[in-house]
Protein backbone atom coordinates (compact mmCIF):
# COMPACT_ATOMS: atom_id res chain seq x y z
CA UNK A 1 0.00 0.00 0.00
CA UNK A 2 1.13 3.60 -0.68
CA UNK A 3 2.82 5.30 2.14
CA UNK A 4 1.33 8.97 2.23
CA UNK A 5 3.58 10.15 5.04
CA UNK A 6 5.70 12.95 3.18
CA UNK A 7 1.43 14.55 2.42
CA UNK A 8 0.61 17.07 5.17
CA UNK A 9 -2.02 15.33 7.11
CA UNK A 10 -4.88 17.50 8.25
CA UNK A 11 -6.61 16.31 11.88
CA UNK A 12 -10.01 18.12 12.82
CA UNK A 13 -11.11 16.91 16.69
CA UNK A 14 -14.18 18.49 17.71
CA UNK A 15 -16.51 17.89 20.90
CA UNK A 16 -18.12 19.32 23.68
CA UNK A 17 -16.03 20.91 26.53
CA UNK A 18 -14.47 18.61 28.98
CA UNK A 19 -14.14 15.91 26.39
CA UNK A 20 -10.11 15.96 25.94
CA UNK A 21 -9.71 17.65 22.73
CA UNK A 22 -7.00 20.27 23.99
CA UNK A 23 -4.96 17.73 25.84
CA UNK A 24 -4.88 15.12 23.11
CA UNK A 25 -4.56 17.50 20.31
CA UNK A 26 -1.36 18.62 21.79
CA UNK A 27 -0.32 15.77 22.37
CA UNK A 28 -1.15 14.15 19.12
CA UNK A 29 0.72 16.73 17.37
CA UNK A 30 3.78 17.14 19.37
CA UNK A 31 4.10 12.96 18.64
CA UNK A 32 3.72 13.37 15.10
CA UNK A 33 5.33 16.18 14.04
CA UNK A 34 2.68 17.79 13.74
CA UNK A 35 1.63 21.36 14.18
CA UNK A 36 -1.55 22.69 16.82
CA UNK A 37 -4.41 24.80 16.59
CA UNK A 38 -6.68 25.63 19.39
CA UNK A 39 -9.93 27.16 17.87
CA UNK A 40 -11.59 27.77 21.19
CA UNK A 41 -8.39 30.07 21.95
CA UNK A 42 -9.48 32.16 19.27
CA UNK A 43 -12.95 32.74 19.86
CA UNK A 44 -11.95 33.41 23.21
CA UNK A 45 -9.16 35.95 22.43
CA UNK A 46 -12.00 37.89 20.35
CA UNK A 47 -14.67 37.90 23.18
CA UNK A 48 -11.82 38.78 25.41
CA UNK A 49 -10.90 42.18 22.66
CA UNK A 50 -15.04 42.73 22.76
CA UNK A 51 -14.92 42.99 26.75
CA UNK A 52 -11.98 44.87 27.02
CA UNK A 53 -13.60 47.42 24.65
CA UNK A 54 -17.07 47.77 25.83
CA UNK A 55 -18.60 46.12 23.33
CA UNK A 56 -22.44 45.11 24.30
CA UNK A 57 -22.27 41.31 24.58
CA UNK A 58 -25.92 41.10 24.18
CA UNK A 59 -25.96 43.07 20.70
CA UNK A 60 -24.94 40.93 17.80
CA UNK A 61 -25.13 43.64 16.02
CA UNK A 62 -22.53 45.55 17.71
CA UNK A 63 -20.67 42.67 17.95
CA UNK A 64 -20.32 42.66 13.74
CA UNK A 65 -19.66 46.03 13.09
CA UNK A 66 -16.15 45.15 14.62
CA UNK A 67 -15.61 41.28 14.53
CA UNK A 68 -12.99 42.38 11.37
CA UNK A 69 -10.69 44.48 14.35
CA UNK A 70 -8.84 42.84 16.53
CA UNK A 71 -5.66 41.15 14.95
CA UNK A 72 -5.29 38.15 16.16
CA UNK A 73 -2.36 35.83 15.89
CA UNK A 74 -1.69 31.88 17.26
CA UNK A 75 1.53 30.42 17.47
CA UNK A 76 0.83 26.54 16.42
CA UNK A 77 4.04 24.70 17.99
CA UNK A 78 2.03 22.14 20.33
CA UNK A 79 4.78 22.23 22.81
CA UNK A 80 4.08 26.26 22.71
CA UNK A 81 0.99 27.08 21.66
CA UNK A 82 0.67 31.12 22.09
CA UNK A 83 -2.21 33.12 21.27
CA UNK A 84 -2.20 37.34 20.71
CA UNK A 85 -4.79 40.19 20.52
CA UNK A 86 -3.13 43.08 18.49
CA UNK A 87 0.09 42.15 19.68
CA UNK A 88 -0.88 41.75 23.33
CA UNK A 89 -0.06 37.89 25.19
CA UNK A 90 -3.88 36.99 25.90
CA UNK A 91 -2.81 33.28 27.09
CA UNK A 92 -4.05 33.68 30.55
CA UNK A 93 -6.58 36.36 30.79
CA UNK A 94 -8.94 34.58 27.93
CA UNK A 95 -9.62 31.59 30.69
CA UNK A 96 -11.56 33.86 33.53
CA UNK A 97 -14.69 33.09 33.90
CA UNK A 98 -15.78 36.32 32.37
CA UNK A 99 -14.45 35.63 29.09
CA UNK A 100 -16.09 31.74 29.14
CA UNK A 101 -19.65 32.93 30.72
CA UNK A 102 -19.51 35.01 27.36
CA UNK A 103 -17.39 33.13 24.47
CA UNK A 104 -20.96 31.32 23.45
CA UNK A 105 -22.90 34.60 22.70
CA UNK A 106 -19.79 36.33 20.48
CA UNK A 107 -19.17 32.88 18.62
CA UNK A 108 -22.25 32.76 17.83
CA UNK A 109 -22.22 36.22 15.68
CA UNK A 110 -21.82 34.86 11.75
CA UNK A 111 -19.14 37.84 11.12
CA UNK A 112 -17.02 36.50 13.68
CA UNK A 113 -16.94 32.67 12.68
CA UNK A 114 -16.55 34.24 9.11
CA UNK A 115 -13.55 36.52 9.88
CA UNK A 116 -12.10 33.22 12.50
CA UNK A 117 -12.94 30.13 10.24
CA UNK A 118 -11.41 32.02 7.24
CA UNK A 119 -8.05 32.64 10.03
CA UNK A 120 -8.23 28.98 10.69
CA UNK A 121 -8.30 27.77 7.12
CA UNK A 122 -5.11 29.56 6.38
CA UNK A 123 -3.49 28.61 9.47
CA UNK A 124 -4.29 24.64 8.14
CA UNK A 125 -2.94 25.58 4.72
CA UNK A 126 0.48 26.90 6.06
CA UNK A 127 0.95 23.63 7.90
CA UNK A 128 3.51 21.85 6.53
CA UNK A 129 3.94 18.74 7.89
CA UNK A 130 0.17 19.04 8.61
CA UNK A 131 -2.13 20.19 11.42
CA UNK A 132 -4.14 18.85 14.19
CA UNK A 133 -7.28 21.55 14.53
CA UNK A 134 -9.83 20.98 17.33
CA UNK A 135 -12.75 22.93 18.12
CA UNK A 136 -16.46 22.75 17.17
CA UNK A 137 -17.17 22.79 13.80
CA UNK A 138 -13.96 21.91 12.41
CA UNK A 139 -14.61 18.45 10.61
CA UNK A 140 -18.31 19.82 9.65
CA UNK A 141 -17.13 23.32 8.40
CA UNK A 142 -13.85 24.56 8.70
CA UNK A 143 -12.03 21.55 7.72
CA UNK A 144 -14.12 19.30 5.84
CA UNK A 145 -11.96 17.79 3.58
CA UNK A 146 -9.42 17.05 6.84
CA UNK A 147 -7.95 13.63 6.28
CA UNK A 148 -9.48 12.26 9.79
CA UNK A 149 -12.60 13.74 11.79
CA UNK A 150 -12.63 12.72 15.54
CA UNK A 151 -15.78 13.24 17.93
CA UNK A 152 -14.78 12.93 21.48
CA UNK A 153 -17.65 12.88 23.91
CA UNK A 154 -17.74 12.18 27.59
CA UNK A 155 -20.55 11.82 30.16
CA UNK A 156 -21.40 15.68 31.53
CA UNK A 157 -20.26 13.98 35.09
CA UNK A 158 -16.78 12.99 34.11
CA UNK A 159 -16.04 16.23 32.33
CA UNK A 160 -17.40 18.57 35.20
CA UNK A 161 -15.24 16.49 37.39
CA UNK A 162 -12.22 17.10 35.10
CA UNK A 163 -12.94 21.35 34.81
CA UNK A 164 -13.44 21.63 38.46
CA UNK A 165 -10.20 19.53 38.83
CA UNK A 166 -8.52 22.27 36.97
CA UNK A 167 -10.17 25.23 38.45
CA UNK A 168 -8.96 23.91 41.71
CA UNK A 169 -11.96 22.99 43.63
CA UNK A 170 -14.32 24.55 41.97
CA UNK A 171 -18.09 23.13 42.89
CA UNK A 172 -18.34 19.87 40.44
CA UNK A 173 -22.41 20.72 39.94
CA UNK A 174 -22.21 24.50 39.38
CA UNK A 175 -19.15 23.29 36.60
CA UNK A 176 -21.70 20.60 35.21
CA UNK A 177 -24.48 22.86 35.00
CA UNK A 178 -22.25 25.76 33.09
CA UNK A 179 -21.08 23.07 30.51
CA UNK A 180 -24.27 21.92 29.69
CA UNK A 181 -25.43 25.47 29.34
CA UNK A 182 -22.43 26.04 27.52
CA UNK A 183 -23.06 22.81 25.39
CA UNK A 184 -26.40 23.78 24.38
CA UNK A 185 -26.09 27.47 22.93
CA UNK A 186 -23.04 26.28 21.21
CA UNK A 187 -25.42 23.40 19.74
CA UNK A 188 -28.40 25.06 18.63
CA UNK A 189 -26.47 28.53 17.35
CA UNK A 190 -27.60 28.91 13.45
CA UNK A 191 -24.09 29.27 11.90
CA UNK A 192 -22.07 26.00 12.08
CA UNK A 193 -23.33 24.78 15.72
CA UNK A 194 -21.68 21.97 17.50
CA UNK A 195 -21.88 18.86 15.82
CA UNK A 196 -20.81 15.58 14.86
CA UNK A 197 -19.65 14.88 11.18
CA UNK A 198 -21.11 12.46 9.35
CA UNK A 199 -17.90 10.66 8.38
CA UNK A 200 -16.29 11.47 12.14
CA UNK A 201 -14.95 8.55 14.25
CA UNK A 202 -16.62 9.18 17.50
CA UNK A 203 -14.57 8.11 20.54
CA UNK A 204 -16.27 8.40 24.05
CA UNK A 205 -13.76 9.21 26.62
CA UNK A 206 -15.51 8.43 29.71
CA UNK A 207 -13.79 5.68 30.66
CA UNK A 208 -10.80 6.25 29.08
CA UNK A 209 -7.92 7.58 30.48
CA UNK A 210 -5.99 10.47 28.43
CA UNK A 211 -2.90 8.31 27.84
CA UNK A 212 -5.46 6.08 25.84
CA UNK A 213 -7.30 8.12 24.00
CA UNK A 214 -3.82 10.06 22.80
CA UNK A 215 -2.90 6.43 21.73
CA UNK A 216 -6.36 5.65 19.57
CA UNK A 217 -6.00 9.31 17.87
CA UNK A 218 -1.89 8.28 16.63
CA UNK A 219 -3.43 4.79 15.32
CA UNK A 220 -5.58 6.27 13.67
CA UNK A 221 -3.74 8.74 12.24
CA UNK A 222 -0.95 6.53 11.26
CA UNK A 223 -3.71 4.07 9.79
CA UNK A 224 -4.45 6.81 7.88
CA UNK A 225 -1.27 7.95 6.91
CA UNK A 226 -0.72 4.27 5.69
CA UNK A 227 -3.17 4.73 3.22
CA UNK A 228 -5.51 1.67 5.26
N1 LIG B 1 -9.52 10.82 29.25
C1 LIG B 1 -9.29 11.66 30.26
N2 LIG B 1 -9.35 11.23 31.54
C2 LIG B 1 -9.14 12.06 32.58
N3 LIG B 1 -8.88 13.38 32.46
C3 LIG B 1 -8.81 13.88 31.23
C4 LIG B 1 -9.02 13.06 30.06
N4 LIG B 1 -8.91 13.85 28.98
C5 LIG B 1 -8.64 15.08 29.42
N5 LIG B 1 -8.57 15.12 30.77
C6 LIG B 1 -8.35 16.29 31.63
O1 LIG B 1 -9.57 17.03 31.59
C7 LIG B 1 -9.33 18.42 31.54
C8 LIG B 1 -10.02 19.02 30.31
O2 LIG B 1 -9.37 18.54 29.15
P1 LIG B 1 -9.22 19.42 27.85
O3 LIG B 1 -8.24 18.72 26.97
O4 LIG B 1 -8.94 20.84 28.20
O5 LIG B 1 -10.71 19.31 27.23
P2 LIG B 1 -11.43 20.19 26.12
O6 LIG B 1 -10.35 20.81 25.27
O7 LIG B 1 -12.27 19.20 25.36
O8 LIG B 1 -12.26 21.18 26.84
C9 LIG B 1 -7.81 18.58 31.54
O9 LIG B 1 -7.40 18.85 32.87
C10 LIG B 1 -7.31 17.23 31.09
O10 LIG B 1 -6.03 16.92 31.62
N1 LIG C 1 -14.48 25.84 16.57
C1 LIG C 1 -14.98 26.44 17.65
C2 LIG C 1 -14.29 26.44 18.87
C3 LIG C 1 -14.84 27.07 19.96
N2 LIG C 1 -16.02 27.74 19.82
C4 LIG C 1 -16.61 28.51 20.92
C5 LIG C 1 -17.65 27.73 21.69
C6 LIG C 1 -16.96 27.37 22.99
O1 LIG C 1 -17.86 27.35 24.08
C7 LIG C 1 -15.92 28.47 23.13
C8 LIG C 1 -14.66 28.14 23.91
O2 LIG C 1 -14.06 26.99 23.33
P1 LIG C 1 -12.96 26.16 24.15
O3 LIG C 1 -12.55 25.04 23.27
O4 LIG C 1 -11.90 27.08 24.67
O5 LIG C 1 -13.80 25.67 25.37
P2 LIG C 1 -13.38 24.67 26.51
O6 LIG C 1 -11.92 24.40 26.43
O7 LIG C 1 -14.16 23.47 26.16
O8 LIG C 1 -13.83 25.32 27.75
O9 LIG C 1 -15.58 28.88 21.82
C9 LIG C 1 -16.70 27.71 18.63
O10 LIG C 1 -17.79 28.27 18.54
N3 LIG C 1 -16.18 27.07 17.56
Amino acid sequence: MENGAAQPVIVAIDGPSGTGKSSTSKAVAAQLGLSYLDTGAQYRAITWWMVANGIDIEDPSAIAAVAGKPEIVSGTDPENPTITVDGTDVAAPIRTQEVTSKVSAVSAVPEVRARISELQRSIAAAAEAGIVVEGRDIGTTVLPDADLKIFLTASPEARAARRSGELKGADVNATREALIKRDAADSSRKTSPLAKADDAVEVDTTELTLAQVIECVVTLVEEKRAGK
